[in-house]
Parts: structure tokens; sequence; C-alpha cells
């Protein structure tokens, strides 16, 4: 049975979601482990209340970022992933750790890719005035927000909008689209050929909310 590990940084919003439709769908699937990279991180509540192994890996103990990686990588290992799924990770990760698992690391970025890479994305399309945001999976690469894109949706943003109400709707399209990504991975239908992710059977990778 294929498992999975979860890195976060926050409230693990996005773990959840996929958790709980994993476990609606019957999933054949090990939620093996979560990390999370400081004790604050909200989302570790949530998986202990589900039974999964949760485990914090602090990066401000470590003097670099490739100590920090190779202890992630250490428990990552020890937990034993087929894939691993950033989910809210606020960290950039290195090289080595990118290499270590190519072709098993996704990320959920809260904008429509290319637009908005890096932070403070709703802030920034808000004052960019755009008419649509969303939210992109993706292969995680050396490069921030660079990767192959496996899905996106998009939101409308709307008159009156601040930041708290488009990150709003933009976290309810993560959530609808997240473990869409998932599946389709875990179901071995994602072939990377270059810098494309091809799906197959094909459907729709911009996905109608
Ligand atoms: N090598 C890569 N690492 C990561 C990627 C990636 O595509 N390549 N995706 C990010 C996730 N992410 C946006 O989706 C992101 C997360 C964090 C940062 C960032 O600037 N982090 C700062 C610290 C910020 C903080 O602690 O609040 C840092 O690491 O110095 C940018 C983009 C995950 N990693
Ligand atoms: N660059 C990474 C990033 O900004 N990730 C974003 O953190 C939020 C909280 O996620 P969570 O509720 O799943 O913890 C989500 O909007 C996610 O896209």
């Amino acid at each position: 049975m294929p498992s999975i590990v979860t890195l976060i940084s926050g409230r693990g919003s996005n773990f959840e979601a996929i958790v709980k439709i994993a476990q609606k769908e019957q999933w054949q699937v090990t939620f093996a482990g979560v990390i999370a990279n400081h004790s604050e991180a909200k989302g570790l509540d949530f998986a202990r209340s589900q039974g999964i192994p949760a485990f914090i890996v602090e990066h401000r103990e470590h003097p670099s970022r490739e100590s920090f990686d190779a202890a992630l990588i250490e428990k990552i290992d020890a937990l034993g992933a087929d894939l691993v799924v950033l989910a809210g990770f606020m960290r950039i990760l290195t090289p080595a750790f990118i290499r270590h698992f190519e072709g098993r690391l996704i990320n959920i970025h809260p904008a429509l890719l290319p637009a908005f890479p890096g932070l403070h994305t709703h802030q920034r399309a808000l004052e960019a005035g755009v008419s649509e945001h969303g939210a992109t999976v993706h292969f995680v690469t050396e490069g921030v927000d660079e990767g192959p894109i496996i899905c996106q949706a998009s939101v409308p943003v709307l008159v009156g909008d601040d930041e708290k109400s488009l990150s709003a709707r933009v976290l309810a399209a993560e959530h609808q689209i997240y473990p869409r990504a998932v599946k389709w991975f875990l179901d071995g239908r994602l072939r990377i050929d270059g810098n494309q992710v091809q799906l197959q059977p094909p459907e729709s990778q911009l996905i109608k909310l």
C-alpha cells in the first residue's frame, strides 16, 4: 500500500482535506506521518486526533538549511514515503532534498502559477488588480514554485475583496484540487514529459469547481 508523508508549517487544512476525502473514499493509502518545522503547527493536533504519527523537526535548531533538510530526509525515509506532500509548508528546500525526492514531491501554491510565486500571493493579486486568482498543485523543483504543474483551479476576485476574503475563497479551492492531485499520483496517472505533466487517461487539469 502506498504511503504519504506530509510536511506542514501551520494549521494543516490541506492535509486535513486530503485525509478526510481519503477516509470517505476509502483510498488504499497509508498516512505514514506528518512533520512540522516548528511546534506551534496546529496541524499536528489533527494528525494526532487521527492516529497519524506526528513529528517536529524544528528548523530553528539547525545551523543551516542543509542540516535541516538532512534531518527531514532522515525522518521521511525512516517513515517511508512513496509521496511527500507539502501542505502549507513554509521552508524553501535545498537541491539535495529535491534530488532525493524527485518525482514524488508535490506542493500546493495559493496562486495561478506562474503568476505570483513566493509569499503573500493574495495581497499581491489584489494590488495587481487581477480579476481571477486561484491555486496550483505542482511538482517541487529546486526553483521555488517553478515545478511542472499538475492541476489548477481559478476563483474570481470580487469587488470589495480583501486578503481575508480572497484567501478563504482560494483555500476552499485548494481543498478540492489537492486531494484530486494526490489521488492521480497514487493511481499512477501522472507522467512528467520534460516540464509538462501528462495525465493518463486524460482529463482537464484546469479543474472546474
Ligand atoms: N526548492 C523549493 N522549495 C519549496 C518550494 C519549491 O517550489 N521549491 N515550494 C515551497 C512552498 N512555497 C510556496 O508555495 C513557499 C514556501 C516558503 C517560501 C519562503 O520564502 N520561505 C522562507 C521562510 C518564510 C517563513 O518562515 O515564513 C524561507 O524558507 O526562508 C517561499 C515559497 C516549499 N519549498
Ligand atoms: N507557499 C506555500 C503557501 O503559501 N501555502 C499556503 O499556505 C496556506 C495554509 O495551508 P494549510 O491550511 O494547508 O496549512 C494555503 O493557502 C497554502 O496554499
